[in-house]
């Protein structure tokens, strides 16, 4: 699933881009234009600096962001996936099919120049954004500057103790309001580290209640819709069930990104489960590597590719108790079958 597009062509075509019909909106841009982030301390989002802003409508200004930039050579990063968005109506697609309203919390993964930031801001929320490219966090950190609603982290997202985070960020008691103290996910993430960031955000379900997506189209695809007995069908998308229910909204397509990717995109999103609503297995650890094991020999029956668990007898038998054919292979079984596969294989 990973990677894929980076070929960016080598010159910044932005005679491609309509021009934009805003000035450059901040300072910013001046010295982001000069090659020097300009140095805001980053703020804490606290509940008396979110409760009290008022958010400013901003017009979205990140084609003359990236005018300036090209004006002063600065290329996007082929290995940060710097592939901006140009489609408004995409950012609007991906903050509609979280629901994002009025007072939730949005963890947005490289915000870039910040349009699906201003999407999400405009929208009510607050927004913690993590970005990996200290010009593009310096950039955004002061586009949204005195709005106190949106942090920017200089942060690369895979290496970042989420949770240490958002448990510091986030009310410790569910809002008597009836509202939902959960927060959501929405982002255009680099298509290299999508699977790193599906298998780090799925699993916080009691942190977040959506993530959504825009990944590369055929990833999408073969995390949403691979099905039995197909040969894209591996352990991750029994991960993604187990954790979540996962949809595929819309294609997009690779016209909407600057510079233009070789692949289309699609948004997905995954609701993510409580708790209390995984399936039930004794141990988590012991199921995935079961799962993985079974998959390590795909063509294998799981008789043998499980045989470091027990003996092909009692796989054979715990196979039969489970409804299964005793010559069973990985790609034949439901996320169900394997819980209750692994269920009565450890009881053995
Ligand atoms: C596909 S661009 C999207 C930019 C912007 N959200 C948009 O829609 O135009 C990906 C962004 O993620 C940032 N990025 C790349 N790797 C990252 C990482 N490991 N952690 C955080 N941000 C990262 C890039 O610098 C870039 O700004």
């Amino acid at each position: 699933m990973n990677s894929l597009l980076h070929s960016a062509p080598p010159a910044f075509p932005i005679t491609h881009i309509r021009a934009s019909t805003s000035p450059p909106a901040h300072d910013s841009l001046a010295a982001a234009s000069a090659g020097k982030p300009p140095r805001t301390p980053s703020r804490k989002l606290s509940a008396s600096t979110t409760s009290k802003r008022k958010p400013k409508v901003q017009e979205d200004d990140y084609r003359s962001t990236l005018e300036a930039l090209n004006s002063k050579g600065r290329f996007p990063r082929k290995s940060l996936g710097q592939h901006y968005m140009l489609d408004g109506s995409v950012n609007d697609e991906l903050v509609a099919a979280a629901n994002v309203k009025e007072g939730d919390t949005v963890l947005e993964i490289g915000p870039g120049t910040g349009s699906l930031t201003n999407v999400i801001v405009n929208a009510g929320a607050t927004v913690l954004a993590i970005e990996k490219d200290p010009y593009m966090a310096a950039l955004v950190r002061e586009r949204f500057a005195g709005l106190g609603c949106v942090e920017v982290l200089e942060k690369d997202f895979t290496r970042f103790d989420l949770c240490a985070h958002m448990s510091s960020i986030l009310p410790k008691e569910t809002p008597t309001d009836g509202n939902s103290s959960l927060a959501k996910v929405v982002a255009n993430i680099p298509f290299n580290i999508s699977t790193d960031v599906v298998k780090q955000l799925l699993p916080m379900g009691d942190v977040f209640s959506e993530v959504v997506l825009l990944l590369q189209d055929e990833a999408a695809l073969r995390l949403v819709g691979s099905s039995l007995d197909s040969s894209d069908y591996r352990p991750i998308n029994i991960f993604v069930n187990f954790y979540s229910d996962p949809e595929y909204k819309i294609k997009v397509s690779r016209t909407s990104f600057f510079p233009q990717p070789k692949v289309d995109a699609a948004i997905v999103s995954f609701k993510l489960k409580q708790t209390v609503d995984y399936p039930r297995v004794s141990s988590i650890k012991s199921f995935f590597s079961m799962v993985n094991s079974a998959f390590n020999g795909k063509r294998k029956m799981l008789r043998k590719s499980l045989q470091h668990i027990c003996s092909p007898s009692d796989i054979e038998s715990a196979l039969c108790a489970a409804d299964l054919l005793p010559t069973s292979r990985p790609e034949e079984l439901t996320l169900e079958d394997f819980v209750r596969l692994h269920n009565l294989l450890v009881k053995i």
